[in-house]
């Protein structure tokens, strides 16, 4: 499994090594202690979710607010994804920034969304299977959303061709300022 750093402090990429052959390929998905070991300590997941979008979908930008901020594991097993995480934690160096990697079934990268951060995504491919791991439970009542057009983020959504296919929800979500500030 190779760890790469990025520009948000604590956010990670993790790269897992594919064992290919004739029949295909095999990886560790997960690895709790090479985890633990890239994030400096243990990290207890409760909660796996698994959700399949059509090309153009984009689901986010989402946080659940404390005590019930989740960290997330996500990954692509089938399709692709232009995955974000942005920093909203307003005492930190890096508040509003972004973070954005293509999560694929071909590199099978991983990214780790430290609980505190939004995350969201935009599919690729003609349909996109999205797997996550996350540190605390759904709940619905603390779940927060950021615009994921915010013009002060500014994140360079790759363009497929067609607007994004919203939720409701995502379609009315607030600027970071007012979700977050506000
Ligand atoms: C997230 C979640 C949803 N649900 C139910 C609630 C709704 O009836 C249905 C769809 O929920 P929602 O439209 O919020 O799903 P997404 O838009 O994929 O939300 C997720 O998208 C972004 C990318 C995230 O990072 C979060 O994990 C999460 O906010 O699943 C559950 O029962 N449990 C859950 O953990």
């Amino acid at each position: 499994m190779n760890v790469l750093k990025t520009a948000i402090e604590s956010v990670l990429i993790f790269e897992p090594k594919l064992f290919g052959d004739a029949r295909g390929f095999f990886m560790e998905s997960f690895n709790q202690k090479i985890f633990d070991d890239a994030v400096g300590g243990h990290t207890a997941f409760v909660q796996d979710n698994h959700s399949r979008s059509a090309k153009g979908v984009l689901r986010g930008l989402h946080f659940q607010r404390a005590p019930h901020a989740q960290g997330k594991l996500v990954r692509c097993a089938a399709g692709a994804v232009f995955d974000v995480s942005v920093d909203i934690r307003r005492d930190s160096p890096t508040f509003g920034q972004w973070v954005g990697v293509e999560l694929n079934a071909e590199n099978q990268r991983q990214l780790w969304i430290p609980a505190g951060l939004a995350h969201g995504f935009l599919v690729l491919s003609e349909s996109a299977d999205f797997l996550y791991k996350t540190t605390d439970y759904y709940a619905p009542q603390a779940e927060g959303a950021v615009r994921w057009d915010d013009p002060d983020l500014a994140i360079a959504w790759p363009n497929v061709g067609m607007a994004p296919l919203l939720s409701g929800k995502d379609a009315a979500a607030p600027l970071l300022r007012d979700a977050v500030l506000g």
